[in-house]
């Protein structure tokens, strides 16, 4: 995919979340990556989604360094730039603050697996990372965010590509996916999972878990290769 290409999927990518009633103001961003050359586009930090195009979209390297684009970088760029360093499968990157898997963020909870629609997208629980340290979030805050969140995922021995999402605790989640609008698709699931799962748990706190078989039949025959992911990224 040529850059221009990536930089009107990413801006197409953005403008799902206000569609998706995913942010508020412009509490979120999305990234996309081209592998071959290592770039990232992503949003520009600040920037209304009404006032977006693709143009606008902001190129950088792997480091953080701009390399195309006359607008800031959103401030979250050195934790997106983390993620692709470290999970290399994926090619888009979800941020927001969407409000129920938020919720589960400040609480500090993990979202259980606790029925179908989460199984067909996230094979197990979506971890809540541990609070970040004063040190960590004085000096080099975002880039730190992501190497929490790689943390995360090394020290429980999550696959990051089957579970294409975190909560950052105290803050909010971020998605992930093969592309930057399976990272949208990710973060509605999420989002719906998140509000799904608030009120199971409200309803009944002790039945909670659901059968390990069924979390196999559910996510096992979505992310073979006739998936419906696969069709996401081959549209
Ligand atoms: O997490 C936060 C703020 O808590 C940011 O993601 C949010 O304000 C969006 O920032 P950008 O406009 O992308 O720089």
């Amino acid at each position: 995919m040529m850059l221009e290409e990536l930089k009107k999927e990413v801006y197409e990518a953005n403008m799902l979340l206000p569609e998706y009633n995913l942010v508020t103001f412009t509490w979120g961003n999305v990234s996309g990556i081209d592998r071959e050359k290592n770039l990232v586009v992503i949003k520009p930090s600040g920037v209304d989604y009404e006032k977006l195009s693709p143009e606008k979209m902001v190129v950088v390297d792997l480091d953080g360094n701009v390399v195309e684009g006359d607008l800031n970088p959103s401030s979250d760029t050195p934790t997106h730039c983390v993620l692709y360093s470290h999970f290399p499968n994926i090619r888009g990157i979800v941020h927001t603050h969407s409000p129920w898997a938020v919720s589960f963020a400040q609480a500090g909870i993990d979202i259980p697996a606790a029925g179908t629609t989460h199984a067909d997208t996230f094979y197990g629980p979506v971890p809540v990372s541990r609070a970040m340290k004063k040190e960590e979030v004085v000096t080099k805050y975002e880039k730190q965010t992501g190497d929490v969140i790689v943390e995360t995922f090394e020290k429980r021995q999550i696959d990051p590509d089957q579970i294409p999402a975190v909560l950052v605790n105290d803050h909010g989640p971020f998605t992930w996916g093969k592309s930057a609008l399976e990272a949208v698709h990710n973060a509605v699931v999420l989002e719906e999972v998140a509000k799904m799962t608030y009120h199971s748990l409200q309803l009944n706190p002790h039945h909670i878990d659901m059968d390990q078989y069924l979390l196999d039949k559910h996510f096992l025959r979505k992310h073979g290769k006739n998936a419906y992911y696969g069709q996401i990224n081959n549209k």
